[in-house]
């Protein structure tokens, strides 16, 4: 640890409310679409999850950095939420396993944070005003120079993250000598999905946001998996089409969040930014198709549009989600072409849900179909 000093910070959201915290992480300035998560664990693999690229992130869970930082608890090779909100942030940690603390991680990788919050009033405020953006900073205390600056920040609405944070090149994950070839369209994938193929003996060539669905066949897949990612599903055009040509060749198609909004957009169906988003750890699902209910892992600020996946002759509802009737599953008719709202990878979260990969090998080997 190089040195922590706790300086005052203050967090400016978009509707001109403050709130003045400590800094935590780099001393600095940041600035994002504020969100919170509920979740009570996980927050290393939360904040490397690359869909949260370009958010605020305000914990619910009352500990961060507790359990310090561990090489194996990741979703991707770096942090990518925009900055931290949190209330007892801490430097010291409890595991032997860790290899460094919070606070190491977030000065190497330049991550701002504010601690010391009132994270409860803080989630009501945003749950009552929806979605806005938001600064942090402990360097600048003037609050018009700070709203200049905010000002300034784009929309989520409408922004195209997804090739900022995909690999540049393409890389293969697990056995070459599985019995099942996969090409993942890269939008911002989680690790534990790449996992969640090895442990099913499939063997995955992850390609770069922008791939056609040309190249991608090339290599001989036996099926797509369309990823998750940050950003609006419909300022998407290129992965629109790319899943529409695989629909196209009615090859195997999976989707997870960002997959299934594409999956979505790709057959008529409008989406839309959500005035809160689900974020946390325990949503419940109902499985239409299996009439079950299902505890699920969530993040999404995006949905589909419920109106018109009803009256969508294309599609058919297999999941909806129990706190807000959502649609969080869907079916392509006549073809092999699935996906999900919500994270059955579940890193973290309930593990409810990862049936849905077995399903996925079973609509590759034409044991699954509808
Ligand atoms: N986890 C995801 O894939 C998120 C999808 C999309 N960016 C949203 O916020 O709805």
């Amino acid at each position: 640890m190089t040195h922590y000093t706790k300086l005052p910070a203050v967090l400016l959201l978009a509707d001109g409310t403050i709130f003045y915290g400590k800094a935590a992480g780099k001393i600095g300035t940041t600035t994002g679409e504020i969100c919170f998560n509920t979740g009570m664990t996980g927050y290393q693999e939360v904040f490397t999850d690359p869909s949260y690229f370009g958010q605020i992130m305000v914990t619910t869970n009352v500990h961060i950095g507790n359990y310090g930082m561990h090489k194996d608890e990741i979703e991707s090779d770096s942090i990518k939420i925009a900055g931290l909100v949190c209330k007892n942030y801490n430097i010291l940690y409890s595991r032997k396993e860790a290899f460094a603390s919070i606070q190491d991680v977030f000065e190497e990788e330049n991550i701002v944070g504010i601690s010391d919050i009132d994270t409860r009033a803080l989630v009501r405020h945003i749950r009552d005003k929806g979605a806005m953006n938001a600064i942090i900073s402990s360097e600048i205390t003037d609050v018009n120079e700070l709203m200049n600056r905010l000002n300034a920040v784009p929309s989520m609405d409408g922004l195209e993250l997804s090739s900022v944070v995909s690999t540049q090149e393409p890389y293969f994950y697990g056995n070459p000598d599985a019995s099942i070839k996969v090409a993942a369209l890269d939008l911002g994938i989680k690790k534990n999905i790449l996992r969640n193929f090895d442990d099913r003996d499939i063997y995955v060539q992850v390609f770069p946001a922008k791939t056609s669905y040309e190249t991608m066949k090339a290599w001989g897949a036996d099926g797509y998996f369309i990823s998750n990612g940050p950003g609006d599903p419909s300022a998407m055009p290129y992965a629109i089409e790319t899943v529409k040509n695989i629909l196209a060749d009615n090859k195997p198609l999976f989707g997870i969040c960002l997959g299934h909004q594409l999956l979505a957009e790709a057959n008529g169906i409008g989406t839309m930014k959500m005035f809160n988003g689900h974020r946390g750890l325990n949503h419940p699902v109902k499985n239409i198709i299996k009439n079950h209910c299902e505890v699920t892992s969530q993040n999404h600020g995006f949905g589909v549009i419920p109106e018109e996946v009803k009256k969508s002759e294309k599609v058919e509802i297999t999941h909806i989600n129990l706190n807000d009737q959502s649609i969080e599953g869907i079916r392509v008719k006549g073809k092999k072409a699935f996906s999900v709202q919500y994270h059955p990878e579940s890193s973290p979260g309930p593990h409810d849900s990862r049936y849905l990969f077995d399903d996925f090998k079973d609509v590759i080997l034409g044991k699954l179909v509808w």
